[in-house]
């Protein structure tokens, strides 16, 4: 059965239904929308490139309460098909005709995988989405995007963002000993026998700069235009240096994505770097079980495997392999992390 057939079958069976009763809840838009560095990526990359939109059929693959929808209008698009399958749809709707763009804008409601186009569109120009999920993949919205794009996306058409890149970094989590310690004595009770999942739970978090110990590290990339529409699994050797002495607790994984440039505007980058600006996606967190004592211009080498996992696929699993050879300690482990969507 195809990844995209699979999504359905669960969507209808109603075992997709958490990842979607998120999607219901209007606080989770709310801190969508009130994520400036997304919300001014999206804006810059949409309404000041109207040489790309300019009188195009745009698809917005998940627009939620269609803000991405009402951009392209702005920008110039001739027709918006928003296509929502929450009930966020019908706000959506009541929205772009309290903005008056109801003429442009036409919401669909349904899954991507199961609607149809309205009448007379057979073909997209472009399509927008904000698929990305923790660590990039999580969620695994992307392959309703890659479907979207096989079955209606023109010849030459364009997809924004266009290229998501996932990112590695060491770093030092001061904390680490008190929240694995706490769960020792919970109001006087022991709880210690959760210290071990807990572990193998990836956690999302914001990283100070402060606590990073290495360059980073390129892990994986997705051309949306090219990907095969399957689930994303890969492995992907990594080589860290050490760029301050200190002790690695902890990897980082962030991503950004790249929006084509147009004839008006120039490229626009979205990153979650611990680097940029704060993001309601933070930095996805590998805790390590051994500490490495690590030493400027040492370098930490691994390997990295990312498989989709959970019922609904929208979960992943990361393997770590690490392997590091320092002055103080001597490190071969392997890890697995599980993490539900
Ligand atoms: C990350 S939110 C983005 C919402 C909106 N585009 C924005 O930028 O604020 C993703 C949205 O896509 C919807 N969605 C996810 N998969 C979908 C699918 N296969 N078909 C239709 N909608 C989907 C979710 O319900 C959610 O509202």
């Amino acid at each position: 059965m195809s990844w995209n057939a699979k999504q359905k079958l669960l969507f209808l069976e109603g075992k997709d239904s958490d990842y979607f009763q998120s999607y219901s809840r209007l606080e989770t838009h709310m801190n969508m929308l009130r994520d400036s560095v997304r919300m001014e990526a999206f804006r810059d990359a949409i309404v000041q490139n109207r040489g790309l939109f300019q009188d195009k059929i745009v698809l917005d693959v998940g627009c939620g309460t269609g803000i991405l929808s009402l951009f392209a209008a702005e920008a110039g698009a001739s027709k918006v098909i928003a296509v929502e399958c929450t009930d966020i749809a019908d706000l959506a709707e009541e929205i772009i005709r309290d903005n008056q763009k109801e003429d442009v804008v036409k919401v669909v409601k349904g899954l991507v995988e199961q609607v149809e186009l309205p009448d007379g569109i057979e073909k997209v120009d472009i399509i927008v989405s904000e698929w990305m999920g923790n660590a990039l993949y999580m969620e695994a919205m992307i392959n309703s995007v890659l479907f979207a794009r096989d079955k209606w996306l023109t010849r030459g058409g364009r997809i924004l963002p266009s290229t998501g890149n996932l990112w590695l970094m060491g770093a030092y989590d001061p904390h680490r000993r008190t929240n694995l310690n706490f769960w020792c004595n919970v109001e006087g009770i022991d709880m210690g026998c959760v210290k071990k999942p807990f572990s193998q739970e990836p956690l999302v978090e914001c990283v100070p700069i402060q606590q990073l110990l290495t360059d980073e590290c390129f892990i994986h990339s997705t051309n949306l235009a090219v990907a095969r529409n399957q689930p994303v699994q890969f492995q992907s050797n990594f080589q860290l240096k050490v760029m301050r002495t200190g002790i690695i607790n902890m990897l980082v994984l962030y991503f950004d994505v790249l929006f084509p440039s147009g004839k008006s505007n120039k490229s626009v980058t979205l990153s979650t770097s611990p680097h940029s600006p704060w993001t309601h996606w933070e930095q996805t967190v590998l805790h390590l079980d051994e500490p490495l004592y690590v030493r400027i211009r040492d370098r930490v080498r691994g390997e990295l495997a990312m498989t989709p996992t959970g019922q609904d696929g929208r979960g992943m699993n990361f393997d770590l392999h690490l392997s590091f050879r320092g002055e103080r300690t001597r490190v071969e482990s392997f890890k697995s992390f599980c993490s539900s969507s």
